[in-house]
């Protein structure tokens, strides 16, 4: 499938049933969604750190940018390909990790939603610590489709070694390692929210079935979910730090991703360390309130990796024109994060695939008509800021 082919079901196939029961606007899959949620779960999902200025922030700061099309090109054929690690992609967007995303699901199965998305689309996915089905369960699902694992990386060192060789041998492409997150940020809408989803023993499956978490348990309380829960806070977050990264390396021969670098500093400190991938993200929002968008914090690290290794970006895209302005400004591959999992809450595996079908068919026909039919190309298409840099 061409990605225009969707626009071409929706628009030239004449409106004819093949357009899928969901919204394709994202307000509107914002609004669905929400109304097809509990409260408590929008809130977890939807929600942010602080009064969400960042998280806002991240989402406006696509509007300031824009490219400066090119004409004359007669680019009828796009490959928006990209190449990971020696893997070719189909295409230039993933999956973010999105822990506990089975609570959007009507079946509790989000993650396995996301994978079948992902095994159909041939979009990658990063499959989440925190699943609500085993890692194993997840990468089956992925079928043909490359999967990264991410890791939530415990204090206990020899269950972080077990979730890396359990990923390794459930044949993950890469680990990703996420930094900004050992404890979590100040979230007002989860504090007031009664029913606090996070802590569902059920998206503790990676936990609940691995040996070296099971052992930790007394034998009486291996089934009793409280236990579980308790054991899991208190194992749950490792506020790693330099020294640690020689460790982590050792961990595995798959290269290592870290999720979360967004200074310039960081980023070349962690190549000169053997971290075989930088992805800046500020976790949509939901960590840090009152930083600087996501998008913001690209062109430096961009230009620090100086083509070193692949950057990977997240935070606020949602949409193809904001996966192509991310690509422009230099960033590898674009992580899709809340749209795929409104996706999940309005139609599981369907709702996904609609969701990313809908970003890549609106990529692909915009590199057509900016007369950028290629990921190389819009590499060196000319980006320009609108407005001031003080706006
Ligand atoms: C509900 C939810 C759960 C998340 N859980 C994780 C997670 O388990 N691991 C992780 O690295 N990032 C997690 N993230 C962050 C995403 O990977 C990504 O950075 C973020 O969603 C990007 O922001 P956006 O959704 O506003 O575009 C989560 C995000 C959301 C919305
Ligand atoms: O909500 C999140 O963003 C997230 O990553 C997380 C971290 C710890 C527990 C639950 C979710």
């Amino acid at each position: 499938m061409a990605f225009g082919d969707y626009q071409n079901e929706i628009y030239f196939g004449g409106l004819r049933g093949s357009v899928p029961p969901y919204p394709v606007a994202f307000a509107a899959l914002e609004l669905t969604a929400e109304a097809a949620l509990p409260t408590s779960v929008w809130s977890y999902v939807a929600g942010g750190a602080g009064d969400e200025r960042t998280q806002r922030a991240n989402v406006e700061a696509f509007a300031r940018w824009g490219i400066v099309p090119r004409m004359l090109v007669g680019a009828t054929e796009r490959d928006l390909s990209v190449d990971l690690f020696g893997i070719q992609l189909p295409s230039p967007i993933f999956l973010a990790p999105v822990g506990v995303v089975g609570i959007a699901a009507q079946d509790g199965h989000g993650d396995l939603a996301a994978a079948r998305a992902s095994a159909a689309t041939g979009v990658t996915m990063i499959a989440s610590t925190l699943s609500e089905d085993p890692l194993e369960a997840v990468g089956d699902a992925l079928g043909e489709t490359p999967g990264l694992f991410q890791l939530y990386t415990p204090k206990d060192r020899d269950l972080a070694a077990s979730l890396v060789s359990r990923a390794e041998a459930a044949g993950y492409k890469a680990i990703v390692v996420t930094l900004d997150t050992w404890m979590t940020g100040w979230r007002p809408r989860d504090l007031t929210t009664a029913n606090f989803p996070q802590l569902r023993g059920a998206a503790l499956a990676n936990y609940v079935t691995d040996p070296v978490f099971r052992a930790a348990l007394p034998e009486s309380s291996r089934n009793d979910p409280r236990a579980i829960v308790e054991q899991w806070a208190s194992v749950f977050g490792n506020p790693l730090t330099w020294a640690d990264l020689p460790w982590l390396r050792s961990l595995t021969t798959l290269p290592i991703i870290l999720k979360g670098i967004c200074a310039a500093d960081d980023a070349r400190r962690a190549i000169d360390v053997g971290i075989d991938g930088i992805y800046v993200s500020n976790h949509g929002g939901r960590q840090a309130n009152g930083g600087l968008p996501a998008l913001d914090m690209l062109p430096d690290v961009v230009a620090a990796v100086a083509g070193c290794v692949p950057v990977l970006f997240d935070s606020g895209v949602r949409s193809g024109s904001d996966v192509v302005i991310a690509l422009a400004m230099g960033a590898t591959a674009v992580g899709i994060g809340r749209p795929y999992v409104y996706g999940v809450a309005v139609g599981g595996t369907a709702g996904v695939i609609h969701v990313l079908r809908s970003i890549l068919a609106e990529a692909d026909l915009l590199m057509g008509v900016n007369g950028l039919p290629t990921i190389a190309s819009l590499r060196t298409a000319d980006l320009r800021r609108v407005g001031a840099l003080s706006d």
